[in-house]
């Protein structure tokens, strides 16, 4: 079966919904930026400190290993949609679920220390929310909106997942 792949905005829920997600349909978890930082030997700070483009040129790297695999649930980094060659590698083998939060829930409990990109201050989502929400929802079969309690939004991910599974097997 093909893997089901979250995208969206950092901070969205894609770790920790797709780790619920994987369960609930029985399948393995991967989360894209620990594959980064194995396949590297760098922390994702440490990647970017080199500049936004070398962390850039490892995530392509690792989403076309990921993107080879079957079965699983896989949550990628915020920005694996901006660069053309990982949305290929991805729809090759994936069923992409954009899960939407808005950028005021995002910044309610977002962990900036972790995410380079925002350690510019937490109102640079509301900047990366523009420049973006576009792409996800052009790249993505659906989308989801991370809106209410993690229980509901889960049940959301799961019909959705569900499906785009059915639509795909007919
Ligand atoms: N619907 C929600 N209600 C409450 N907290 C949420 C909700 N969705 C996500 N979160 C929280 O937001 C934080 C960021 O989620 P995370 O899964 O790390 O995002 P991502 O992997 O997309 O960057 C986590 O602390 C998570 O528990
Ligand atoms: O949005 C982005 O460009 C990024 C999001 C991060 O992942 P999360 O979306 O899991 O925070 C991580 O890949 C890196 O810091 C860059
Ligand atoms: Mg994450």
């Amino acid at each position: 079966m093909k893997n089901i792949v979250l995208i969206g905005m950092p901070g969205c829920g894609k770790s920790t919904l797709g780790r619920c997600l994987a369960e609930r349909l029985g399948r393995d978890f991967i989360d894209a930026d620990p594959e980064i930082e194995k396949d590297s030997g760098k922390t994702i700070p440490e990647l970017f400190a080199v500049s936004e483009d070398f962390f850039r040129k490892q995530e392509t790297r690792t989403t076309k290993r990921l993107s080879a695999l079957q079965d699983k649930v896989l949550a990628m980094g915020g920005g694996v949609v901006l660069r053309q060659e990982n949305i290929i590698s991805l729809k090759e083998n994936g069923l992409i679920i954009f899960l939407d939060r808005s950028p005021e829930d995002i910044i309610g409990d977002v962990d900036t220390k972790t995410r380079p990109l925002l350690a510019a201050g937490r109102r640079r989502i509301y900047d990366l929310y523009a420049q973006r929400e576009a792409l996800y929802r052009a790249v993505a079969d659906v989308t989801v909106q991370n809106k209410g309690s993690m229980q509901d939004v889960l049940l959301r991910l799961v019909d959705a997942a569900r499906v785009l599974q059915q639509r795909n097997n007919l």
